[in-house]
């Protein structure tokens, strides 16, 4: 049954009811409905009008951020250590999530990374099994490239870690370029490979990424098209659209715990609440809703949701707490002219050109994604072993002021386990720290745009595994408030330092051959920051350009609830029977990949743990 009005949708018994419908929520809803004589319903706040070309086409990738139809537009707190800015949050809003509005960017983090989940006291989340369902979403369309092709853009040559026949398309981008190639060669010169199969577990190195593109249609293989579109039909999986929710409704049972009974959402100004729920209410509002969700429920630390006149129902002070995200920087570079790069689509009746080709045949710059290559390095390459050995060091020792000073006594645990993680894979060559990602031409980035008849590469910058951590809560007891969310950019020095030193590092690499021999001029940072050879004018521009990379994790983080965890490994919410979240909230700590894919994984994991109870 397709989408219903509230009516409707309230009067249909439902075993399962989904909030959110995201990557996570769509999966887990769809995989339930699988089941014959079980009815899932979904609630999403956004809309269903999907289909729009500034979300469809590949090449228009990130032209939906700050729309308020389709982004909630969230910024953070102001950010006392970057210059007060708050700093803009994108959250995709709409049946599809934030893959209505993502980069495409499908990869994937080391077996270290993921069996460290399973090592923090999460039984069965490691790498043997999310990349079995990071497998069963997808759907890998091989390239028909030579093999010289394939070696100089570091193209997968072990097909069998790559999942054919899920629901989500994963393709090559189509257009590989001389400065990409260009970029992989100046990083051997410094001793970084390119590793075509970085998606096998050991993902250090050059590689060009896989999108989310399904190549027949050259059209965004979204969490809508790949988990709604297809099942719309199903009559036991019912969604309802422009509808908020804004608290579950909780029943005691005699065994202390709460059980979720149903939701109250607002939809066109009108408060509804539904109960009956017959098995599990699952949460997948996504890292920073979710946790807002559960605090507007009356779960969480106490003295939070006692500064929102909130009764307390669950004391659990982990909700909300343990953000993370990838932290970047921009760079562009003017390069010579003859060079192809997707800047030429600023030139005179160039886009209207490149549109026409994309209708007519579904080629050319906007059939395909323009942030082709990734390299994914280790410390080692970006400091001289002395100069990381007291980076190190630095960061050993503030994150212990860190845990003093910034964190909750509950959580010191988790924090202090995560701690000894990471401080490890700092000392670990094959261990990823740093993303260089290569936008081929000037990335749209506020402020400046490209000179038409120029040509640029953008070398997008962001550290991996942040020190710092941040929390996202209440800002008001108003449901429909946005969140207060405060990633706490810096608060660990150590990661403002790293930052830094990547930022160095990238000037540098700019000018080193043969990537050196294509460079022209620094567009940003500006000549007089770059090349002043002035620390301070570099570490204001860190301050000054900061962001998120928009993968955010860890705020309903799966963790024993003596660590401060919010749900088991079960992913139901401690102290209740059937409370679940199931979106990107749950990642302990943050990996070094792009998080859709791990995403799609932990739903398509959920919807089979789910199953087994019922089975
Ligand atoms: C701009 C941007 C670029 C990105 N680029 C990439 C990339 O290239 N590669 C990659 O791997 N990942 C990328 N990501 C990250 C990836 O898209 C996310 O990790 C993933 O979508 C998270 O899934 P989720 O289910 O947790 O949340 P979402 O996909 O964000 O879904 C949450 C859904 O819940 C809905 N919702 C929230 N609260 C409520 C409520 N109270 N009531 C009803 N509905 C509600 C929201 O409207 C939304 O539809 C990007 C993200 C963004 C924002």
């Amino acid at each position: 049954m397709p989408l219903l009005e509230t009516a409707e949708f309230i009067n249909i018994p439902l075993d399962y009811l989904v909030v959110g419908g995201g990557a996570a929520g769509l999966t887990v809803a769809a995989r339930l409905s699988e089941l014959p004589g079980v009815t899932v319903g979904l609630i999403e706040a956004g809309t269903h009008e999907t289909n729009v070309p500034q979300i469809t086409t590949p090449g228009m990738i990130g032209s939906m951020i700050a729309n308020p139809t389709y982004d909630w537009t969230f910024f953070s707190t102001p950010q006392p250590l970057a210059n007060n800015r708050p700093v803009l949050q994108p959250r995709g809003k709409g049946l599809g999530g934030s893959t209505l509005i993502n980069f495409t960017g499908v990869n994937r983090a080391s077996k270290e990374e993921l069996d460290a989940i399973e090592q923090l006291g999460n039984k069965g989340w490691n790498w043997d099994s999310l990349l079995h369902y990071m497998k069963k979403s997808e759907k890998t369309v091989p390239p028909d490239v030579s093999a010289e092709t394939a070696q100089k853009f570091a193209l997968t040559t072990d097909w069998s870690t790559h999942g054919s026949d899920g629901p989500v398309f994963k393709v090559y981008p189509k257009v590989l370029t001389e400065v990409q190639a260009t970029i992989f060669d100046t990083f051997e010169t410094l001793g970084v490979q390119r590793n075509p199969n970085a998606n096998n577990g050991v993902n250090i190195g050059s590689l060009t990424t896989f999108s989310s593109v399904d190549p027949h249609t050259a059209t965004r293989s979204s969490a809508y098209t790949a988990y709604y579109a297809p099942n719309a039909e199903r009559p036991n999986f019912v969604v309802l659209t422009g509808a908020h929710v804004t608290k579950v409704v909780f029943e005691p049972t005699a065994d202390g715990l709460q059980r979720a009974v149903g939701v109250e959402f607002v939809k066109d100004g009108t408060i509804t609440t539904l109960t009956g729920i017959r098995r599990d209410v699952i949460l997948a509002g996504g890292t920073f809703q979710t946790p807002q969700l559960l605090e507007l429920s009356g779960i969480g630390n106490p003295d939070v949701l006692a500064k929102h006149n909130i009764k307390t129902v669950i004391d659990l002070p982990g909700v909300g707490e343990n953000l993370q995200d990838h932290m970047y920087v921009p760079t562009v570079s003017e390069v010579q002219p003859h060079l192809e790069t997707i800047d030429i689509l600023w030139e005179e009746g160039q886009f209207a050109k490149y549109m026409g080709l994309y209708y007519a045949e579904k080629e050319g710059y906007l059939s395909t994604i323009p942030a082709p290559g990734f390299t994914l390095v280790p410390l080692h390459s970006l400091f001289t072993d002395s100069e990381r050995e007291a980076w190190q060091a630095r960061a050993k020792v503030e994150s212990q002021v860190f845990l003093e000073k910034h964190t909750h006594p509950a959580l010191r645990s988790a924090v202090e386990k995560q701690l000894d993680f990471q401080l490890k894979w700092f000392a670990d060559r094959n261990q990823v720290q740093a993303e260089v990602l290569n936008f081929i031409g000037h990335q749209p980035i506020p402020g400046s745009t490209p000179v038409p008849g120029k040509r640029y590469t953008t070398l997008i910058i962001a550290i991996m595994h942040p020190l710092t951590r941040g929390s996202v809560h209440l800002a008001s007891s108003d449901p429909l408030a946005a969140p207060a969310i405060d990633p706490n950019y810096f608060a660990n020095p150590a990661d403002f330092d790293l930052l830094l030193q990547l930022l160095k590092f990238t000037l540098k690499f700019y000018r080193t051959a043969p990537l050196g021999e294509l460079f022209k001029a620094n567009v940003l940072p500006p000549p007089e920051v770059a090349e002043s050879g002035d620390e301070e004018a570099l570490k204001e521009w860190v301050r000054q350009w900061v962001g998120p990379v928009y993968h955010p994790v860890g705020t309903a983080a799966m963790l024993p609830r003596e660590d401060g965890g919010v749900v088991d490994p079960s992913l139901k919410v401690y102290g209740t029977s059937n409370l679940r979240v199931v979106d990107a909230s749950i990642l302990p700590f943050e990996i070094s990949c792009h998080s859709q894919t791990v995403v799609y994984a932990v739903a398509e994991k959920a919807a089979d743990i789910i199953k087994a109870e019922i089975a």
